[in-house]
């Protein structure tokens, strides 16, 4: 007799393509391009795991069908935000089947940016600029008569450089230490950068600013790299990246939380004093970069509990 218990369990379908196309009368049109994760979570579902029985299962089949039925059958401004769209999918699932208690929403988009002619937009034409990847995450849990809301969203693989006005002195030292203080330094990372917001309210989460979050998230994160001057002050990646989430904070007052994960991928300056060449410190002009390993600056910046302010 089986006596293991299940501590969590989640099942649903993964990489649900789908395109959404909004077509004006005026000849103007959108796009969204998406895969969807949706999972199934809830007490009912443990004996499909224990006891092999089906009856409550919402075959993932279905649950993709779903996915293309609202595409369709929302109002467009409902499925051409990512996060509006992973949320409605959410509700939709805790609404319909009473035995979910949570359902997980995850959307990939794959940014289409409009062609540009003559500084206009071209109507109906598209290309893949960035190479940066937005995303989306819904939870939605039943919550007595209600639904409880938590969304993350972010990108990932924005990938930036810079040449100078980056350093790293005067860090710990010990007979372990090798890395020569750096006074200048070429500073490139890959950004992941995460927004957390937290509703009960899915009428308000529809009306909230995501792509402006975005746009601007995407913003603060390059202006500081190549500009802001706090972000210099203690000359690391983790000073730009408490500066980077700051920004997004004081700017949105609908986020709660920004996490960042920025690899620091190492140009080091290449020893050609063998050579007779000097190229280390103020003379750097070659540099090695250095696919593995590469450092890896984490932290996730709140406000502060009320009262501590
Ligand atoms: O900005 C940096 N932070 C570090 O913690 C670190 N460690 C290291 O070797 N180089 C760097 N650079």
């Amino acid at each position: 007799m089986e006596t293991s218990i299940i501590k969590s369990q989640a099942y649903g379908k993964d990489r649900v393509r789908i395109v959404r196309v909004v077509r004006r009368a005026d000849g103007w049109q959108e796009i969204a391009d998406y895969s969807v994760c949706v999972l199934l979570s809830g007490e009912a579902f443990e004996s499909s795991y224990t006891k092999g029985d089906n009856k409550l299962v919402v075959a993932t089949d279905s649950q993709k069908n779903i996915v293309y039925y609202l595409g369709k059958t929302l109002p467009p401004c409902r499925v051409m935000v990512p996060e509006v769209f992973a949320s409605e999918i959410a509700a939709f699932m805790v609404k319909k089947y009473s035995h979910v208690t949570t359902c997980h929403v995850k959307i990939i988009t794959k940014p289409w940016e409009r062609m540009m002619f003559d500084s206009k937009g071209h109507p109906h034409s598209f290309c893949r600029e960035g190479k940066e990847t937005r995303w989306t995450e819904a939870f939605v849990t039943r919550k007595g008569e209600g639904l409880g809301v938590r969304m993350n969203s972010g990108f990932y693989d924005l990938e930036v450089l810079k040449t100078t006005n980056s350093s790293f002195t005067d860090f710990w030292r010990d007979e372990l230490t090798t890395l020569p203080e750096m006074a200048d330094r070429v500073l490139s990372t890959k950004v992941l950068c995460q927004w957390t917001f937290v509703s009960d309210d899915l009428e308000a989460l529809r009306a909230a600013p995501f792509d402006r979050i975005f746009a601007g998230a995407k913003r603060n994160t390059l202006d500081v790299f190549a500009n802001d001057p706090r972000a210099w002050v203690h000359a690391s990646v983790q000073s730009a990246l408490y500066v980077m989430a700051d920004r997004i904070l004081n700017d949105f007052a609908d986020v709660d939380d920004v996490y960042y994960a920025l690899p620091n991928i190492h140009y080091f300056p290449f020893d050609l004093s063998k050579f007779g060449l000097k190229n280390l410190q103020a003379d750097a002009q070659v540099y090695m970069p250095i696919a593995d390993p590469s450092g890896y600056i984490t932290a996730t910046i709140s406000r502060p509990p009320k009262g501590k302010i």
